[in-house]
């Protein structure tokens, strides 16, 4: 039996003085080494989801475990130290080298130095960015899509049991998002213990890289299966008119040969 990684019971977020339900009493499980897509419209719930994960955010009401244990009781740092955390905004520190970036949580780690740069060529070569060419310049030296490799080397850096994903690749153009895509999914075959959990708006990304695909509408989970089950019985409208955006498109570029 796969071991769980992340459970929700019954989680609610509410927000604001008017208390608005971010997330609204969702229940669900992760296994190890799965790849989960968060697939739903803005404002769904789906960041909030993430955040809760790494605990930057805080439930109102339910409860959350990580490998069985509830992270309200965890230590956060701890916590943190197994979860790897990319957002589209990279947030590469400017001053640093490529290779500075990677080492930063193995240094506050206080791994040997020798691991250190041995783990920085090993996670270059993993983001097929070459360790010769590429260590030691700055982040504004790199293209949108090398920076955000990076960003995936430095959150894999310390080794962590999960990596959450937000929206990684939503600011690059579509060839290299694709390109990107492919590499994450081959890296996630190459760690296979490890658990992604990534959250998109673009279905095709969702359906294209997860193992399952948890669909959120207006902060309720509207069904959580295998892409190949979603399409073969999708279970609300939402999910149905989702599907139907796909079909759109398809006949839009049928049309057009
Ligand atoms: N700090 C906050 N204060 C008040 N409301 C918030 C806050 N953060 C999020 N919300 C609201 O909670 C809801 C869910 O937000 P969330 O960011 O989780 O959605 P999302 O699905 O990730 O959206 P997007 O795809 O646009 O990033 C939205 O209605 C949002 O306006």
């Amino acid at each position: 039996m796969l071991q769980t990684v992340i459970e929700f019971k019954n989680v609610t977020k509410l927000y604001g003085e008017e208390k608005s339900k971010a997330v609204d009493d969702i229940s669900f499980a992760i296994k190890e080494g799965e790849f989960i897509t968060v697939l739903g419209s803005s404002g769904s719930g789906k960041t909030t989801i993430l955040k809760m994960i790494n605990r930057l955010i805080r439930e109102d009401s339910g409860n959350i475990t990580f490998f069985g244990e509830d992270i309200s009781e965890m230590n956060e740092v701890d916590l943190r130290r197994e979860i790897g955390y990319v957002v589209q905004q990279i947030g590469l520190f400017p001053h640093m080298t490529v290779a500075q970036n990677i080492a930063t949580v193995p240094e506050l780690l206080k791994w040997d130095k020798k691991d250190i740069q041995s783990r920085i060529k090993e996670l270059l070569a993993l983001v097929q960015l070459d360790p010769e060419i590429f260590a030691d310049r700055k982040p504004k030296e790199l293209s949108g899509g090398q920076q955000q490799r990076v960003g995936v080397a430095r959150a894999l850096a310390a080794n962590p049991k999960v990596m959450l994903l937000d929206e990684p690749f939503g600011a690059v153009d579509a060839i290299t998002r694709l390109q990107l895509q492919k590499e994450l999914q081959k890296i996630h075959k190459e760690l296979s213990d490890k658990t992604f959990v990534l959250v998109t708006h673009d279905i095709n990304e969702a359906f294209k890289l997860g193992t399952r695909v948890l669909i959120m509408d207006k902060g309720k989970v509207c069904q959580f299966d295998t892409p190949q089950e979603i399409i073969r019985n999708p279970k609300t409208e939402f999910v149905v008119n989702l599907i139907a955006t796909v079909k759109e498109h398809e006949a839009f570029w049928g049309e057009l040969k």
